[in-house]
């Protein structure tokens, strides 16, 4: 990937996307090409054809998807899978069609089996049950992984598939039912410790635990990826670190400033009860995180912070 090369990050204003475009610009990548939702609809494969027809970009990054935390995804289930299924079907049949050079498919820690072995390697893809609360999501996911594999042995397409853990930073979306559970918690301790409220609702049990890496890390290990990996198997991208749901909600609770209590709410569900990455893979590539969750926090909390002078969150 040359620095002049046409490059499409799809997805550009979401978090994930907004991460990859400013690293690729922070190491000189003049030529990248975007569009909206608005300007372009990627359900619609008559407009996707057409764009990859107009822009012939040679790489591509597809971080463009529905997205949102455990409420979402088991609330709007049609949408979890409809609109997953198709826009990565429109951009990896389009990119094959293009001539793309290389392309890089964004899946997530949820294609895992709920009861995989932890930390959950590659190698657990379809060894068992999914999760019930993001079946759809990561059915979908699957899906595009599967893709990617396909045009490859079928067309030799250099199609690649990383699977990032659970994601916050600049960007993140602070809706307070259907984001996910760090910027939720942002949210709710920040508005508690503005209005002096005494406790703070947690959803579920506590006990889940999760791993969180910073999205300017997660871009960082994509474009890393996108330089240095063409197989066909994908690449998990994490910390290799966890916490509980509690310990998390403790940390936030001290890095927002609020001094209340936290209750449990167990008529939320809990979801996967733990999903930790297996990093070897990517360890041994040569590329391991660099902001710890105490770091990326006081990022995320100043962004929201930042965020919240200019719009309604
Ligand atoms: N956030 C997380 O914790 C994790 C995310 N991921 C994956 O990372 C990728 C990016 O996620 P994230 O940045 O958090 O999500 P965001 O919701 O922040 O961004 C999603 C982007 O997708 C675009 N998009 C959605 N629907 C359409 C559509 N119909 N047509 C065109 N563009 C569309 C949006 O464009 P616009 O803004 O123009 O409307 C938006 O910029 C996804 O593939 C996700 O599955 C994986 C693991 C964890
Ligand atoms: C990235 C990943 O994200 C989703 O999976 P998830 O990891 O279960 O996502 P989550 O962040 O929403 O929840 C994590 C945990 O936290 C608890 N929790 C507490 N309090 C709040 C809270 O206020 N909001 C939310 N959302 N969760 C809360 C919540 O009950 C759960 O136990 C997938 O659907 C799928 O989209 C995916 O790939």
């Amino acid at each position: 990937m040359q620095l002049n090369d046409k490059i499409y990050v799809a997805g550009h204003r979401g978090m994930v996307g907004g991460a990859i475009s400013r690293r690729l610009q922070t190491l000189g990548y003049n030529n990248l090409v975007t569009r909206t939702s608005a300007e372009l609809d990627l359900r619609s494969q008559a407009a996707v054809n057409e764009f990859f027809a107009t822009e012939k970009p040679e790489y591509v990054f597809l971080a463009a998807a529905k997205v949102g935390g455990i409420h979402a995804n088991n609330t709007y289930r049609a949408e979890f899978l409809y609109d997953n299924l198709i826009m990565e079907a429109n951009i990896i049949h389009a990119a094959h069609q293009n001539g793309v050079k290389k392309l890089m498919f964004l899946g997530s820690s949820c294609i895992y089996p709920k009861m995989a072995p932890q930390p959950l390697r590659e190698d657990s893809l379809l060894t068992g049950l999914l999760e019930p609360t993001n079946e759809p999501y990561a059915i979908a996911k699957i899906a595009g992984i599967k893709l990617c594999e396909a045009y490859r042995d079928q067309y030799g397409a250099n199609f690649i598939s990383v699977m990032p853990t659970n994601l916050y930073g600049i960007g993140d979306n602070y809706h307070p039912e259907n984001s996910h559970v760090l910027p939720a918690l942002i949210r709710r301790f920040h508005e508690a410790k503005e209005n002096n409220a005494p406790e703070v609702t947690v959803w579920g049990s506590g006990t889940p635990k999760r791993e969180f890496l910073y999205a300017d890390d997660l871009a960082a290990a994509c474009v890393y990826l996108m330089l240095h990996y063409d197989g066909k198997e994908l690449v998990n991208i994490g910390t290799g670190e966890d916490l509980t749901i509690r310990e998390l909600a403790e940390t936030v609770k001290e890095v927002v400033g609020y001094t209340g209590a936290l209750v449990f709410d167990a008529t939320k569900p809990d979801g996967t009860p733990r999903k930790l990455m297996d990093v070897s893979k990517l360890n041994n590539l040569g590329w391991k995180h660099s902001v710890e969750l105490k770091e990326g926090l006081q990022l995320a909390y100043a962004d929201f912070l930042q965020k919240k002078q200019m719009v309604t969150l």
